[in-house]
């Protein structure tokens, strides 16, 4: 199938020149390109060429990008997205003085969630996640990572990450499932942390590759959470078995899980609201994506992640909204955008970077999508605006009006 599309107004390209991502100053650049048209042969970008040359290709199809701004994909590459109930009485708790940790520490938090989950069947699961993914390809996202973590136990953790597997073989777009059976130890493990590690290394673990439910395993590295020894231990069975790598980590506490992450060539680090500035050179002098999450800061009110500090010393960092019922109930991948520009100073053109290339980068596609380059995925998001800037400037409004999966239009905004 041959397709063109043509009369986009820019084409943000996020050219890598075959690199694949973006670290320090080059997030900014990105190298913008009009009056050309991206041609198309099964779902890959075969060329992005001049319009006079494209008038004289014969395609199949012709998709008319009506003047509007046409990006890479977003790549939202950090979510919880398959969960049951909700937390609105612990938000409230928190706005009368409570914090996370305090309502975690007291049984609520992550493990209110897992009980709302254990509850869920497989079926209602299946039905919740239905909207939030919709809700995420009508901003413009063309691939989306979802971790397990609210089960908590064997039957449990593998009904989340069916759920999940179930979306990826049934959506348009790509879905990545992430096992973060480490997110915390459930009540019945409270006080047997080397019975629940068990589980996870001898049994889950193993269940979960040999049926391929999981490309990442995760853990949640935390003074409340798993310690660097822990987190050891699972990445290393992890790594034995072939998955790849990510971390939660310098969320609350700087507990050493950033050296845990470099041991084992982890893909990203996750939060990093608490870090020294040994652990940003560390990180800014590694493989290691930064993933960091402005939603969780501005939903639980207390520090953003250090971006211009890590970028300034040449860092790769990435976006997400970390969607989640407990620290960060915010769909709203563009709010990211601009929080990230607001509230970390970063530049709209880093901000791109952030949510296109090294978002791939941070779930392993980054050499086949994240941006407008011959031979990639046709992935697009549309935009009814005429630069970046108008991204993030326009906070709380979703400008893209066509998201493009593969070559295929799989949502088109209805016209009044
Ligand atoms: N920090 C750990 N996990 C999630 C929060 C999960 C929850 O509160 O339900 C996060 O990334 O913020
Ligand atoms: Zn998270």
């Amino acid at each position: 199938m041959k397709i063109l599309l043509k009369n986009p107004g820019q084409i943000v390209t996020v050219n890598t020149s075959g690199r694949n991502f973006k670290p320090g100053k080059s997030m900014n650049d990105q190298d913008i390109l009009t009056n050309h048209s991206i041609y198309i042969e099964n779902g890959i970008i075969k060329d992005i060429l001049p319009n006079s040359s494209a008038n004289r290709i014969k395609a199949d199809e012709i998709i008319d990008a009506e003047n509007l701004l046409v990006l890479p994909g977003f790549v939202e590459c950090h979510t919880h997205s398959a969960f049951a109930g909700n937390r609105s009485n612990e938000f409230l708790m928190r706005l009368s003085g409570k914090s996370y940790e305090e309502i975690a520490e007291e049984g609520g938090g992550i493990i209110s969630t897992v009980n709302s989950v254990r509850q869920a069947s497989y079926d209602e699961l299946i039905r919740l996640l239905a909207p939030r993914i919709k809700n995420f390809i009508s901003q413009g996202i063309t691939t989306l990572e979802i971790k397990s973590g609210y089960g908590l136990s064997y039957y449990d953790e593998i009904k989340l990450l069916q759920v999940i597997n179930y979306y990826k073989k049934n959506s348009q777009i790509d879905i990545i499932p992430t096992f973060l059976g480490a997110h915390t130890y459930p009540p019945e493990y409270k006080n047997d942390h080397k019975e629940y590690l068990k589980l996870i290394v001898e049994e889950l673990l193993p269940y979960i590759r040999k049926n391929n439910l999981a490309e990442f395993t995760d853990v949640f590295c935390e003074k409340t959470a798993f310690n660097p020894e822990e987190t050891d231990l699972i990445f290393t069975k992890a790594k034995e078995l072939r998955f790849k790598l990510r971390l939660h980590t310098n969320q609350f506490h700087s507990i050493g899980g950033i050296e845990v992450a470099l041991k084992h060539s982890a893909h990203s680090v996750d939060h990093l609201e608490v870090i020294n500035d040994g652990e940003i050179e560390k990180i800014a002098n590694s493989e290691l994506t930064a993933v960091l999450l402005p939603g969780v800061s501005f939903f639980l009110d207390y520090n953003y992640a250090p971006a211009r500090k890590l970028i300034d010393l040449n860092a790769t960092v990435a976006l997400s909204t970390d969607f989640n019922p407990g620290s960060s109930h915010i769909a709203d991948f563009h709010l990211m955008m601009s929080l990230a520009a607001l509230k970390m100073k970063m530049t709209a053109g880093e901000i791109i970077s952030a949510t296109t290339i090294n978002a791939a980068k941070a779930v392993g596609m980054n050499n086949i999508l994240g941006s407008i380059e011959i031979g990639k995925q046709a992935d697009f998001a549309l935009m009814n605006a005429k630069d970046i800037s108008e991204i993030i400037y326009n906070i709380g409004n979703n400008l893209n009006v066509m998201t493009i999966k593969k070559g295929k239009i799989i949502y088109k905004r209805e016209t009044e």
